[in-house]
């Protein structure tokens, strides 16, 4: 069966998110960029939110924000994010810099948090790296989009060469998720390449992604998620 990650960028969302049935609370500012980071204050208020909700509860992920692929200042990101509680954290992969490098400083944060690297579709993604990230502890890998005016995961990859992602990723295994400016249409093309969630966040608000989240929407995403749930 595949998750349902909801963005959000307010406490309020986080709320919504949770009540509209998402599976993974995603906490993503993206009004500062495609992986735009909450600020630590607000952040730390929502790793009390999410203690304080009872058991069966979504699992919770932050994004670091868009930054360089530099192993000093990634490493001291996650650490920022990490030690405030979030069991959770999402690493873009920008191109350039040194990307295993970063794999390797991140390695010691492995033990006690969960590391998701995100593939950027159409920012030169270099899917030959899963077996490194799987060597260096990652727990999952997801491919999302840098630019969000870019038209989307589909129109950048198309669905055989995200489903091959997604086999060479499990075969790994390593978790796997896909996002990108998807659509209430995506889910079911998606859903058939078998990825453990699939991201959202501008399906889930009315009007810009940078706008409210709509309850109503993050309802007609779970029910078409729940729509695909394999037959017992
Ligand atoms: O991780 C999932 C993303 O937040 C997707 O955002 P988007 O649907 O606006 O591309």
């Amino acid at each position: 069966m595949t998750g349902f990650l909801a963005s959000v960028a307010t406490l309020d969302e986080m709320e919504a998110a949770r009540a509209g049935g998402a599976d993974i609370v995603d906490l993503k500012d993206p009004a500062r960029g495609a992986l735009g980071a909450w600020e630590i204050k607000a952040l730390q208020e929502a790793v009390s939110l999410w203690w304080s909700w009872g058991e069966p509860k979504p699992m919770l992920s932050a994004t670091i924000g868009d930054r360089p692929m530099d192993p000093e200042d990634v490493a001291a990101a996650v650490e920022r994010v990490a030690s405030k509680g979030v069991p959770m954290v999402k690493i873009g992969l920008f191109p350039g810099g040194d990307p295993l490098a970063c794999f390797q400083a991140l390695l010691p944060l492995t033990e006690r948090t969960r590391l998701i690297a995100v593939f950027l579709a159409d920012a030169e993604p270099d899917f030959d790296l899963l077996p490194e990230l799987a060597g260096c502890g990652f727990a999952g890998v997801m491919i999302d989009t840098a630019d969000k005016t870019s038209g989307g995961l589909r129109k950048q990859i198309d669905d055989g060469a995200a489903g091959e992602f997604v086999r060479r990723a499990r075969a790994l295994g390593l978790m796997t998720g896909l996002a990108g400016s998807l659509k209430l249409e995506d889910v079911g093309p998606l859903t058939a390449l078998g990825p453990d969630y699939l991201g959202f966040r501008g399906a889930l608000c009315s009007g810009v992604r940078t706008g409210r989240m709509s309850p109503q929407a993050v309802a007609r995403i779970r029910s078409a998620l729940d729509a695909r749930r394999p037959a017992a």
